[in-house]
């Protein structure tokens, strides 16, 4: 499958002077096209930097991103909200959504920005992906009125309205009891079947376990990776021991 993202060398600072610190210390990663990985390591050992680094989110210091054979670190801040905005889904473990619109609204309301499509069929493709994920009837509630687990749907579903070619989730199922954790993984893996490619930083085996490509982070640089058959449906703990046992191996 072609790489869809190449990350080559990225190194990225933080703090000035005798405080500045690689954070991402040269680290080359990629992504293919359709495929589903996650990110794992000790806290603070630059996994949000490298998913922010590969979505073009954040500029880089060092070494170059390139998305779909184009290079993020020449494009201009425009281009890059377009790119991000047409072409990538983002979840985080909290969705930040407005208080004041109901839960179509929220989710509805990015897409606005793309002129080419208008508010009637922005709402149906709404109620359509709503439904896939079980929130249908949620529609007029506000933020407050549901669960950690259905706005976390709605978040998902919000990521969903342009059709990425990836999703990339930072901790997306964090806040979660374990029960939503795989009712959402089980969204992931769905979309994940249909040719979305997904990158997940998560801290969790379970979570790791449903992906097909596990990247280890220590110190700003990928230590190690782990392969795993594509997730179907079976097997789950022989995955879980698999990962778990990498951790302990890379002592994290
Ligand atoms: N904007 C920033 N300014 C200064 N330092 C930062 C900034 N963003 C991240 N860092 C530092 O970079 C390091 C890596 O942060 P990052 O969030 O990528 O780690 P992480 O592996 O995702 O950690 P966690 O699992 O705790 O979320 C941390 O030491 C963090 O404090």
């Amino acid at each position: 499958m072609k790489k869809l993202i190449i990350g080559d060398h990225i190194v990225k600072s933080f703090g000035e002077g005798d405080e500045r610190r690689h954070v991402l210390d040269g680290v080359s990663a990629f992504i293919k096209e359709g495929e589903f990985v996650a990110v794992m390591g000790p806290s603070g050992s630059g996994k949000s930097t490298l998913m922010f680094a590969l979505s073009g989110t954040d500029d880089v210091n060092g070494g170059t991103v390139v998305f779909d054979n184009q290079d993020l670190s020449a494009a201009s801040e425009n281009e890059l909200s377009d790119i991000r905005r047409t072409s990538m889904g983002f979840v985080f473990q909290q969705p930040t959504m407005l208080k004041n619109l109901n839960i179509l609204d929220n989710i509805i309301l990015p897409s606005m920005r793309d002129h080419r499509r208008n508010a009637a069929s922005l709402t149906i493709k709404a109620r359509a992906l709503m439904k896939r994920v079980g929130i249908a009837e949620l529609e007029k509630r506000d933020i407050t009125q549901v669960s950690g687990g259905q706005l976390q749907r709605a978040g998902i579903c919000r990521a969903l309205m342009n059709s990425p070619r990836i999703i990339f989730g930072d901790e997306p199922t964090g806040a979660l009891n374990s029960k939503s954790a795989q009712e959402i993984m089980d969204i992931f893996s769905e979309i994940n079947e249909e040719g979305t490619a997904i990158m997940l930083v998560t801290h969790d085996a379970n979570v790791a376990a449903r992906t097909e490509r596990i990247m280890f982070m220590s110190d700003g640089n990928i230590v190690s990776e782990l392969q795993l058959p594509k997730f179907d449906g079976t097997d789950m703990d022989r995955r879980v021991e698999s990962v778990t046992a990498k951790m302990l191996e890379i002592g994290i």
